[in-house]
């Protein structure tokens, strides 16, 4: 008897990072006004995709000492974009990444319960430590923990928050007129914690009661040994960048395998990649409309800047159009680039440098072209149907349980997706043509968890 095919979970990652954007594109809008978050979420919902996701930037980035304006300048607060949102959507889940370095579990735990009872039970929290004492200096906390520590925080904070979400055992609340309240009297009744570790020092009483959904549903997306462990012991899904088939199924199967070793079952941590996408009619079409979107991603300008990136060099008097740079790039920590994770990426520069050069002698391509070259391709491109076709391929063979996309134009990039994608999923039965459901973990396939009384009444 051959096995069910398995469920795909999409998701809608509102761009605002890095080089994705296509800015020369008319239809390209506003990565801060509330109609853009609105019209990219009524798509993502229309399609039943499983949730939004947003990422957290908590600095502007710079580079050769001015602010780095390429990309995006400038992202609201992530929990006051996901509580609009909820009142917006119905259906769909509302993810932010919050770090667990520069907060406290308090305030967190009660802004991500509160938006899962704003929103009926759609909250999710990616937990990220995030690397950069550049950024810690907006909390007077530049320079904070080396990263073996910030794990360690992060696992205190989780476990902190975990007390905080389960402080309520989730049927004091009734909305009825004889008894609002019956959970006891404040100073040993509902929400009384205590938490006392190397980490935080805190106990009183948590104000918000158990979320419609237990706890809202975590998300995790270090990459490190110790961002895996973390994921593998307590999160319900893992945002990765292992988005090829090879990749994502090495990936797959190595945080899989961690899970046992907690406790845990397969289902219980789902591998969600970033993946981008380009449509045309025909195969040949979209391969042209991918290279002409990674043509106007990489402009002139973003070019010295990549560049700069990687030789950790000024190298503004470069001429684009012009040779990949003789000169070797400086190792060592970077001063160019402040505020950029992929800075991190370049493991050994002068390698990769080497590489550049060698492309640009093989194929005759200027520094911008073998800029184009050795960016990201687009994850999908093809037809409609060759699209699904390599999605449910890559989620049937184990290299993810779905992807998280992200669009090159905001706010409408996802539409045509949505349109033209999504139908021949659900025809072949293996994604949702209506929810099912009403919270995130619901329509992730997650148990509520084991702490949960009942839902909150509704
Ligand atoms: C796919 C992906 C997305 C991430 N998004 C963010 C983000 O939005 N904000 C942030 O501060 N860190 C983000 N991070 C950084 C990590 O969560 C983590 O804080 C950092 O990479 C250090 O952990 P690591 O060495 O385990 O990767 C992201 C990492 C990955 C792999």
């Amino acid at each position: 008897m051959s096995r069910p095919r398995k469920q795909i979970h999409l998701a809608a990652h509102f761009p605002g990072v890095n080089n994705t954007t296509v800015w020369s594109d008319p239809r390209s809008g506003s990565h801060i006004d509330f109609d853009s978050f609105r019209r990219f979420a009524q798509v993502a919902e229309r399609a039943k995709f499983d949730f939004l996701f947003l990422a957290e930037g908590l600095r502007l980035r710079e580079q050769n000492g001015r602010i780095y304006d390429l990309d995006v300048v400038g992202r609201p607060d992530t929990f006051a974009v996901l509580a609009a949102l909820a009142g917006v959507t119905d259906r769909l889940g509302l993810a932010g990444t919050i770090n667990s370095t520069f907060n406290e579990p308090f305030e967190v735990a009660r802004q991500f319960a509160t938006l899962d009872h704003l929103s009926a039970g759609r909250a999710a929290w990616n937990v990220v430590t995030s690397w950069d004492a550049f950024t810690g200096e907006n909390f007077r906390r530049g320079g904070f923990l080396p990263q073996d520590q910030r794990y360690e925080r992060a696992e205190s904070f989780l476990d902190a928050a975990g007390v905080l979400f389960d402080s309520w055992a989730g049927v004091e609340v009734t909305a009825d007129k004889a008894a609002t309240f019956l959970g006891g009297v404040p100073g040993d009744g509902p929400g009384r914690y205590a938490v006392h570790d190397n980490h935080f020092d805190i106990s009183g009483q948590f104000t918000v009661p158990q979320s419609p959904q237990g706890r809202p549903v975590i998300f995790q997306a270090g990459d490190s040994e110790q961002g895996r462990e973390f994921a593998a012991a307590s999160a319900d899904a893992i945002f990765t960048r292992h988005g090829t088939l090879e990749a994502g199924q090495a990936f797959y199967a190595d945080i899989k395998g961690r899970l046992g070793r907690f406790g845990r079952t397969h289902d219980q941590l789902l591998v969600l990649p970033a993946a981008t996408f380009a449509l045309g009619d025909t195969q040949e079409q979209a391969e042209e409309n991918a290279a002409d979107i990674r043509r106007r991603q990489v402009s002139g300008q973003t070019a010295i800047k990549l560049a700069e990136q990687l030789w950790n060099l000024d190298l503004s008097d470069h001429d684009p159009d012009g040779p990949v740079p003789t000169v070797d790039p400086v190792v060592g920590e970077n001063t160019i680039a402040r505020g950029r994770a992929s800075v991190r990426q370049h493991t050994d520069p002068r390698e990769t440098a080497q590489k550049w050069r060698d492309l640009a002698a093989e194929k005759g391509l200027s520094l911008r072209g073998v800029v184009i070259e050795m960016s990201a391709r687009q994850t999908f491109v093809g037809t409609p149907e060759r699209v699904a076709d390599l999605i449910d391929e890559y989620v049937q063979a184990h290299a993810s349980d779905g992807f998280i996309l992200v669009p090159h134009i905001t706010p409408d990039g996802l539409a045509d997706f949505a349109d033209s994608v999504v139908p021949i999923l659900q025809e072949r039965g293996v994604f949702r043509t209506e929810y099912t459901g009403t919270t995130l973990r619901e329509h992730l396939g997650l148990a509520l968890p084991a702490n949960t009384k009942k839902a909150v009444a509704s």
